[in-house]
């Protein structure tokens, strides 16, 4: 059997981890494990203790402690042993990484640069389907109907969040969380960073460096799903 590969993608919001990873999943046949979509999931069909605690951090935009994500994380990443994966999400946190550490061998860890104007740009053209979670920019991926999702038809909303202050916040704390994490994996020889203002130019120099540690089940191409 091939060697199984490890991977983790990370970067600030907006940087285009959502949509670089599903191409890698597609092209690569990875598994992809948001642990955002994964704990958002958890919220809306586990009505336990672990889906009540999780859901007041969420709702408040707070990272949910240490303990309880990798609590779920771990197990569920077990759920997925006999397969490759790229993980997004997880870990955010120096005890999140040291916690997987501890269980797996990551292969590599890819983290995105992006410009903070271009961030900006990119959220003040966000739209995303709230029930789902299907992203869209209304220059880069448009919706087939505008203001609509393709999959329900549902009308597409802004977010709060991805105003310019409310980012800007967002991409301190996602430095100084990550800082200690990034420095880990650049200590351990895995760190592979890529900087630009556009995915797609980024994508080619990442497809041409993932090919040489994996084999490609699909072809080059890639397709822009949303979901
Ligand atoms: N690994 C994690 N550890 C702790 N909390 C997490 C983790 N991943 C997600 N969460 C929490 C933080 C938020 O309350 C919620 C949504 O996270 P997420 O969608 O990643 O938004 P974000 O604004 O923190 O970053 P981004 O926009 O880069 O995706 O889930
Ligand atoms: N204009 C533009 N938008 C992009 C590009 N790459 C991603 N996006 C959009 O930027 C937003 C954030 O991308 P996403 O993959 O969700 O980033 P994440 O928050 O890091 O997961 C989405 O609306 C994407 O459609 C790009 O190269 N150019």
């Amino acid at each position: 059997m091939a060697k199984l590969f490890r991977a983790v993608i990370m970067g600030p919001p907006g940087s285009g981890k959502g949509t670089i990873s599903k191409r890698i999943a597609h092209n690569f046949g990875l598994q992809y494990l948001s642990c955002a979509h994964f704990l958002q999931e958890l919220v809306a069909t586990n009505k336990t203790e672990a889906g009540v605690l999780v859901k007041s951090y969420i709702d408040k935009r707070m990272l949910v402690p240490d303990q309880v994500v990798t609590k779920l994380m771990l197990p569920r990443l077990e759920q997925l042993s006999g397969h490759s994966w790229l993980l997004e999400g997880f870990p955010r946190t120096l005890g999140q990484a040291q916690a997987l550490n501890e269980l797996y061998q990551l292969d590599m860890v890819i983290s995105l640069n992006v410009p903070f104007e271009t961030l900006r740009e990119r959220m003040s053209d966000k739209w995303i389907h709230p029930a789902s979670g299907r992203v869209y920019n209304m220059t880069f991926n448009p919706p087939r109907v505008k203001g609509k999702d393709d999959i329900t038809g549902e009308p597409l909303v802004q977010s709060e969040i991805d105003k310019p202050e409310a980012l800007m916040a967002r991409l301190r704390h996602y430095k100084d969380v990550a800082k200690p994490v990034l420095d880990l994996y650049k200590s351990q020889g895995i760190l592979h960073s890529f900087s630009g203002t556009d995915t797609d130019r980024i994508w080619p120099y990442m497809n041409s460096i993932l090919s040489a540690k994996l084999p490609t089940p699909n072809s080059e191409s890639h397709s822009t799903p949303t979901s």
